[in-house]
């Protein structure tokens, strides 16, 4: 961890990492999911390049943008919550049976845990993704036991950008916001991690709505982890 050391001037005690988009390409199964949801309810398909756009905010609010797509909708409806509910169901039961049909660890991200590890560096996994699925995904990719805590987007009452996920994951480890180091994709995490008072590092592969995650002024961007190492 050489890079990452003589940047910050000593190494962070803590890192908290960023999910879908920084540590697993996990479009194509959530699309796949979507996808086997919304045939569920007879609704029509939407790309895998589509829900790379719309990944970020929680299964809620995926599926809130993806159900304005496929039947356009303005105004009060009360069948509309009924809707949307039905889609989240489906899409949770989908995505729970299939998580990792697909879904790869981008390159530079095992060695960066490894070299985390051996620097004596605590790891949490700090996601919008819900818990279950989150942990179920990285079990799959052996990655979960790399963690010592794991928060999803339905753990606590805020999800990122509010601060609220990253201060749980500092309290547990008993760390404070300067002694840490945040991981991320998405402006969610950038905006997370600064109302947190906790350096960022972003990564430009992942998923950020379509916007270039160096508008969201991160305090470094990599092209891939390995270079903090
Ligand atoms: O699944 C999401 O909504 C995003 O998850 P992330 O916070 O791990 O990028
Ligand atoms: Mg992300």
């Amino acid at each position: 961890m050489k890079a990452l050391e003589s940047w910050l001037g000593g190494l962070p005690a803590v890192i908290l990492m960023d999910l879908d988009g920084t540590l697993i390409d996990s479009a194509a199964d959530i699309a796949l999911a979507l996808n086997r949801a919304l045939d569920d309810l007879a609704l029509p398909p939407v790309s895998e390049r589509q829900v790379r756009d719309w990944v970020g905010r929680g299964a809620g609010r995926l599926v809130e943008v993806v159900l304005q797509h496929v039947v356009p909708h303005h105004g009060d409806d009360p069948q509309r919550h009924v809707l949307h509910e039905q889609l989240l169901a489906r899409f949770m039961a989908r995505y729970q049976d299939s998580v990792c049909e697909a879904s790869t660890v981008y390159p530079g991200v095992r060695e960066f845990i490894d070299a985390a590890h051996a620097a004596g560096i605590r790891l949490a996994c700090v996601t919008n993704k819900p818990y279950q699925p989150a942990v179920a995904l990285l079990r799959a990719l052996d990655l979960l036991d790399d963690f010592d805590l794991v928060v999803g987007g339905d753990t606590l009452a805020h999800k990122k950008p509010h601060p609220e996920p990253l201060l749980h994951c500092l309290r547990h480890f008993g760390a404070t916001p300067g002694s840490a180091l945040m991981v991320g994709d998405s402006r969610n995490d950038v905006d997370a991690a600064k109302a947190a008072g906790v350096v960022v590092v972003a990564v430009p592969y992942g998923y950020n709505h379509g916007e270039p995650i160096s508008d969201c002024s991160p305090d470094r961007l990599v092209a891939s982890l390995s270079e903090l190492i």
